[in-house]
């Protein structure tokens, strides 16, 4: 089901209570108008029950109006909540090999922008019902009082609804333009913010990223987003128009047709006046409304899970470990630009509970590749995953996942310290192991919260390895942990907390280029070009891998 049914189905009662609420407002308003009307032509017969009839449509129309506003407003912005937590939900859910495709500048436009544009098109949804509603019931009063001058009035709105059906049509394009341009810019936004020291230290650079890259798609959105602007800002004026020439037409039909006296004119006239403000507003609301579909249409190119459950409605078993094994397990990044993806094994390789494993190789050799599928966050193209003798499939790789905790060259630190469970961490055993990776004089914690996690980057990787301490799982997956540390913490890390965790019963796989400590390790894995040799610990020599 597409997102907007879905938000739309969500809101289906509170909608019908919004209708009904804006149909009896706009009744009362046109009700106001017709007495009024009514009221000029007759006189007045009875002047206290006349002024009480007035108060209680005024009445009406506040009580009324007041509550389909308020019901509307809710709509909107539950809509937007809604959409949020949909979304943070489905990308959570979304497979990283996916999410690794899009890219986060994709996902953080999305996030931001265009659920700004859902958001404000949503809240254009209670003026454009409100307002289509008071149209309607100004469209009948008009009939009742002239079908003849109505069906004249019938073909100036259905010519004007026809050019604004031609001209949201190309309005419609040219937003669609303006989004794909933001792509492009939301690109030229992460180079100059994640390259601020690059362009700050390269002039060169900086004045092609500005001049040459964001300038030229900068000025195309511009022109693009105000094109569409002016369209649509000529459309307001063509319609404003068209009623001006129904007003004449009415006024001269007045003066010719027999059948049409001089107070239906008037009230054509003063109903079609009212009608102006609602029908411009319901005009005004029409560019907002496409850029939020425009916007929606973005979302779902994405292409993220469907599934939008919360992590704590999913089932999520641990078990004990003892061993993992890869039975001819081969992965296959997808084809890029014509390029056929790298393609990693096939592998045999097992890993048993309590084992210290190294993983070497050069660089694009595949040892990331293979980290993420071990730990399930790749699914194998190929062969299969036995976590204890068991095939992992899609229904069982979160245990798999629940059995590892990693550290990624680009990891994350979470600023709050968490067990295995989600619970929060007791200070004095984080701040044991802060003083065991000698960064208690940087970091202080508070109610499982670290004080700052802006620090050098061999601090921040021990930072994270005391996270993953905290976490407490059974197979710890450490990818050139060691690479940005001094030498003095590389020798603490290879001869004292490898060995340690080990004798804490973890199994541990580090990914690794430091030859001087491969001694340190139970079996030593190389990768070349993708395929997997098994390597002699004690003597250097490769010999085949399974
Ligand atoms: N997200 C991705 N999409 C497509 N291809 C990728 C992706 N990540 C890596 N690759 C390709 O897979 C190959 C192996 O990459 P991987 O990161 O596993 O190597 P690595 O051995 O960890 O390298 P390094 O030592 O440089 O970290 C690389 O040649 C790279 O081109």
């Amino acid at each position: 089901m597409s997102i907007t049914k879905q938000l739309l189905k969500d809101a289906k009662s509170n909608i019908i209570f919004a209708m009904l609420a804006s149909m009896v407002s706009a009744s009362a308003g046109i009700a106001i108008i017709a007495g009024i009307n009514y009221v000029i032509e007759q006189g007045i017969t009875n002047l206290p029950s006349a002024i009480g009839l007035y108060i209680a449509l005024l009445a009406l129309l506040l009580a009324s109006s007041v509550w389909s506003q308020v019901l509307l407003v809710n709509i909107g912005y539950s809509m937007v909540f809604k959409l949020r937590k949909n979304l943070v939900n489905r990308i959570l859910n979304t497979s990283i090999e996916r999410q690794e495709q899009l890219g986060s500048t994709d996902i953080y436009n999305v996030l931001t922008r265009d659920v700004t544009m859902v958001s404000n098109a949503t809240r254009q949804l209670p003026v454009a019902m409100y307002n289509s509603f008071l149209v309607l019931a100004g469209l009948l009063y008009l009939l009742w009082l002239s079908p003849l001058l109505f069906l004249f009035v019938c073909v100036v709105v259905v010519f004007g609804v026809w050019t604004d059906a031609k001209l949201t049509n190309s309005l419609q394009h040219m937003l669609t333009k303006v989004r794909r341009l933001d792509d492009t810019l939301f690109q030229h936004y992460e180079a100059v913010v994640e390259g601020r020291n690059e362009l700050a230290l390269n002039q060169k650079r900086r004045h092609v990223l500005f001049d040459e890259q964001f300038l030229p798609t900068a000025e195309e959105s511009r022109a693009q987003a105000a094109k569409a602007e002016v369209v649509w800002a000529v459309n307001l004026n063509w319609t404003t128009l068209l009623i001006f020439f129904i007003i004449g037409v009415v006024f001269f039909a007045g003066l010719k047709i027999e059948s049409v006296g001089q107070d239906v004119v008037i009230a054509y006239i003063l109903a079609i006046m009212f009608l102006r403000t609602p029908l411009s507003m319901i005009l005004d609301s029409i560019p907002t409304v496409i850029k939020g579909n425009v916007a929606l249409q973005a979302i779902n190119r994405l292409d993220l899970n469907e599934d939008d459950s919360a992590a704590d409605t999913k089932q999520s078993t641990s078990i004990d470990f003892n061993t993992l094994q890869l039975k001819q397990v081969q992965y296959q990044y997808p084809t890029h630009n014509g390029e056929a993806g790298f393609t990693l094994g096939p592998i045999d390789f097992e890993v048993h509970k309590g084992e210290l494993i190294f993983l070497i190789g050069g660089n694009g050799s595949g040892k990331s590749t293979l980290a993420k599928l071990l730990t399930g966050l790749y699914k194998e193209s190929s062969g299969q995953l036995l976590l204890n003798g068991t095939q992992i499939n899609d229904s069982n790789r979160s245990q798999l996942k629940n059995c590892f905790s990693a550290i990624f060259p680009s990891f994350y630190l979470f600023s709050d310290v968490v067990d295995t469970h989600g619970s929060s961490q007791d200070d004095e055993k984080i701040t044991h192991y802060l003083e065991r990776l000698a960064i208690n004089s940087k970091v202080s914690v508070q109610q499982g919260k670290l004080s700052t996690t802006a620090l050098s980057q061999g601090q921040r990787k021990r930072l994270a390895l005391v996270l993953l301490y905290m976490e407490n799982r059974q197979v710890l997956l450490l990818d050139e942990w060691a690479a940005d540390q001094d030498p003095v913490f590389r020798e603490v890390f290879y001869r004292e907390i490898l060995p340690q965790l080990q004798r804490d019963g973890k199994t541990v796989i580090a990914i690794s280029h430091d030859d001087h400590y491969f001694d340190v390790a139970d079996r030593i894995y190389k990768l070349d070009y993708g395929q997997l040799i098994q390597f002699d610990v004690h003597q250097h020599k490769l010999f085949s891998a399974g």
